[in-house]
């Protein structure tokens, strides 16, 4: 196996005596879409400041491309595009000549059609002499990224990139992550606290809660397990009925005035749909949720 584009081990960050990240883990590989999920203030951010080496961690290990950040900094973040927070741009100047400056202060100049193409390539062709003053939030979201892509790095970070944007920019941000994967070959990290999003375009995620690293490893692994978590929705009346049919079967979790939420494997459910037929049971709803996602809706509730 090749070796990882970010290894953290270990990684522990305090400000004071606040443990805004403690022990976190990380590996992402060549081609990884990485999604970092967490809850706000689960320390996703700092976690990512530290791999850049924009704050200095306490503790722990931060490989990139296989050498410490602390000790070739300048050298892998030549490798590294981030959009950490909102893009700031001069306002009265055009898409165009703000990449053309960008470029120029990276001090690796790129030409007119390398900037034209990149605009192109998020979706800004045709607005490249339009003052960014009259761009939405979207529009400045993707001329960000044009700007961390211009100097062709290796490795994107993006910290939250769909915060703010209505659901066409959100549609339009998960596309062009997925284009930057599979047109360009990038390794794409980004944060974000929708388990959903991170299912839809990532193939490897962590969970980050309270500073902590909590799950990590193959999205579609984590969250298609086996073992779901199903809720019955019964009448008040025949709500013991439904406790004892359920005896022995998969193990409750929560019972409520009318309904029950249960752990149980995937193939049991079509026979318990069956035998509460066959009782006469009255069920209004059976909602299943996988494991995971209940374990994540659960944390975001603490
Ligand atoms: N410079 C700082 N000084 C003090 N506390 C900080 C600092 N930066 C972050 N924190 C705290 O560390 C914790 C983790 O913050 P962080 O920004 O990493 O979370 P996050 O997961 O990125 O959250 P969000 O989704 O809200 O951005 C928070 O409680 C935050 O208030």
């Amino acid at each position: 196996m090749s070796n990882p584009i970010v290894s953290i081990k270990h990684l522990s960050k305090h400000f004071g005596n606040f443990h805004a990240v403690q022990d976190v883990n990380i590996t992402v590989n060549s081609g990884d879409v990485y999604g970092f999920l967490g809850p706000n203030g689960a320390g996703k951010s700092t976690t990512m400041r530290c791999m850049l080496s924009l704050i200095q961690a306490n503790k722990g290990s931060i490989e990139l491309f296989g050498k410490s950040i602390q000790n070739h900094r300048s050298e892998i973040l030549s490798q590294v595009g981030c959009l950490i927070e909102k893009p700031d741009f001069y306002k009265y100047l055009s898409a165009f000549q703000n990449l053309q400056i960008f470029s120029r202060i990276s001090g690796k100049p790129s030409t007119k059609k390398e900037i034209l193409d990149m605009l192109e390539f998020v979706g800004l062709e045709g607005r490249e002499k339009d003052h960014v003053s009259g761009f939405s939030h979207g529009m400045r979201q993707r001329l960000g990224i044009a700007q961390t892509l211009l100097h062709q790095p290796e490795l994107i970070v993006l910290d939250e990139p769909t915060t703010g944007l209505d659901p066409q920019g959100i549609i339009d941000m998960r596309n062009l992550i997925l284009r930057l994967k599979n047109e360009q070959k990038k390794t794409i990290i980004f944060s974000s606290h929708n388990l959903s999003e991170v299912e839809l375009i990532c193939n490897r995620m962590v969970i980050i809660h309270k500073g902590k690293s909590i799950v990590e490893g193959d999205v579609h692994a984590l969250l298609n397990e086996e073992e779901q978590i199903i809720r019955l929705q019964t009448a008040s009346d025949s709500l013991q009925a439904l406790l004892a049919l359920l005896q022995g079967q998969g193990s409750p979790v929560q019972i409520n005035e009318n309904s029950v939420e249960m752990s149980i494997s995937k193939e049991q459910i079509p026979r318990l749909n069956a035998q509460l037929v066959h009782a006469g049971i009255p069920i209004f709803a059976i909602e299943a949720k996988r494991k995971l996602e209940d374990y994540f809706i659960n944390l975001l509730a603490s």
